[in-house]
């Protein structure tokens, strides 16, 4: 079914006010949510409703919650295609290997070896088929951080086709908490997890950031990974601390090379210590110990 994005803009407090409004009288509709920075420097902020099918209905909605902070602001529309968007097709593409994962198509899941992992990814709507260097060092640095540390539980904020939530639920059977910003891609994370059999561990959930009270219920967890940017992972920091266990482990990329040191710092800010990095075409993952 389309799926229609119902955006509207403004300074970040009023866009915080309308976002709370909005979260607390749709919350019976079901319609996910997100906020998200535009511009810091102009100070421009975005709420976006997420609506199956019946866009007008959504949006009426929307004013008559609005309606009592007076002036109600400009909603916009954007119809979302039903189609492979993001869409890197793995036709074609090979495999990929990192650590003991093994991430792969339909077509090639017979070449997995003896002791590896597989982790089924089917190219779609979402990102993450292991072969961008930030999924792959993230895979490298999981395996060597759950093997010295055996978390009770994980979340993997940002998840895209759920590549890592799955890998993690694979390696060592804890539950993992899988969150996107995105709803089309906790969609498809959702079928990636059915389709790996772990969903009686992995849970997928659509929110920005930390804004769900999913987070203080399954918290605190003792491993958190993001791939996401380096932007939004500085602001994310002091939220990170509290959401993370105290000795648990951040593993996070998205990161250029060159903004490595900013985030390391900002981290560092919050209580954290730095572990190790690793570099990948350009990119970095860097783990973290609170
Ligand atoms: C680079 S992809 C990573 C996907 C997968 N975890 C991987 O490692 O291949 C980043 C994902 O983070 C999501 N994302 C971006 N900003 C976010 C935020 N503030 N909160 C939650 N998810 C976010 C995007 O929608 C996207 O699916």
């Amino acid at each position: 079914m389309p799926q229609t994005r119902l955006h509207l803009r403004g300074p970040k407090q009023d866009l915080e006010q309308i976002y709370a409004l909005l979260d607390q009288g749709l919350e019976e509709e079901g319609l996910p949510l997100a906020i998200m920075e535009i511009s810091e420097d102009e100070d421009i902020w975005e709420v976006s409703v997420y609506a199956d099918g019946d866009a007008d209905g959504a949006e009426g909605k929307m004013r008559a919650l609005l309606h009592s902070l007076g002036e109600i602001p400009a909603i916009s529309r954007e119809e979302l295609p039903d189609i492979d968007w993001v869409s890197h097709s793995l036709e074609g593409l090979h495999a990929v290997r990192a650590g003991r994962f093994f991430v792969h198509g339909a077509h090639d899941r017979d070449e997995k070896r003896p002791g590896e992992i597989g982790v089924h990814i089917e190219a779609g709507q979402a990102f993450g088929t292991g072969h961008h260097g930030t999924t792959s060092g993230c895979l490298e640095t999981i395996e060597q951080v759950m093997r010295r540390e055996n978390p009770r539980n994980a979340l993997d904020l940002g998840t895209g086709s759920a590549v890592l939530a799955i890998a993690m639920a694979k390696l060592s059977h804890i539950p993992v908490l899988a969150t996107d910003i995105d709803p089309i891609a906790t969609r498809v994370a959702a079928e990636n997890v059915r389709l790996n059999q772990v969903a009686g561990r992995v849970e997928t959930v659509t929110a920005p950031g930390f804004h769900h009270r999913i987070f203080s219920q399954r918290g605190p967890f003792d491993l958190i990974v993001a791939n996401i940017l380096a932007r939004p992972l500085m602001g994310l920091a002091p939220q990170m601390a509290r959401h993370l266990a105290s000795g648990g482990s951040a593993i996070l990329s998205g990161i250029l090379d060159r903004q490595r040191n900013n985030v390391v710092a900002a981290y560092v800010n919050q209580g954290f210590r730095h572990v190790s990095t690793i570099h990948r075409e350009g990119w970095v993952t860097i783990h973290l110990k609170r």
